[in-house]
């Protein structure tokens, strides 16, 4: 079985994927509401395609896994975008390939955020549906509903085992 070791994750490792959600690397941040608030701006974007495309908002209640943690399957999302953004501060891990319609287990790559980060997935990024760590976990997540398939679901060749 093949290992796959997860790294921390970071904007600049996690750029050929999608977006970190996170105030330390915010791009571009100011102030709003007479300066009660600090805006950071901008830090995803939400790509809505196809036919009657339209962004919801909906919570993913994930039950935790344990390391290692084996993978059987990715998936895609080819019509939109989708973001993970835990609500109480939970770790989660992301396994993720390139937006490209064949991946072998050597494109995969596997991050763990620390808790304070969020993340958005371009359209058409390989991931493995939602793992969460630790404990029950709610995500607030925001991606594309409306007409057309929007997810493409592809066995591994082999199992893969991640591990920290
Ligand atoms: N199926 C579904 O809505 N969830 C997956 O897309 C996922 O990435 O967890
Ligand atoms: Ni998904």
């Amino acid at each position: 079985m093949r290992t796959l070791t997860a790294k921390p994750l970071t904007r600049d490792a996690f750029e050929p994927f999608g977006d970190v959600i996170e105030t330390t690397s915010a791009p571009e941040r100011f102030p709003i509401n007479n300066g009660s608030t600090m805006r950071y701006h901008a830090l995803a974007g939400v790509e809505l395609k196809g036919d009657d495309a339209r962004g919801i908002v909906s919570i993913f209640r994930g039950q935790p896994f344990a390391f290692p943690v084996t993978l059987q399957l990715m998936e895609r999302h080819p019509l939109g975008s989708q973001c993970f953004v835990p609500m109480r501060g939970e770790r989660f891990l992301l396994v993720v390939a390139p937006p490209v319609d064949v991946f072998g287990v050597d494109d995969l790559r596997a991050f763990i955020t620390n808790g304070s980060q969020g993340v958005n997935y371009r359209a058409g990024v390989w991931h493995h549906p939602l793992l969460s760590l630790d404990r029950v976990s709610d995500f607030l997540v925001v991606d594309r509903a409306g007409s057309g398939n929007n997810c493409d679901e592809r066995e591994l060749p082999e199992k893969v085992r991640v591990v920290m």
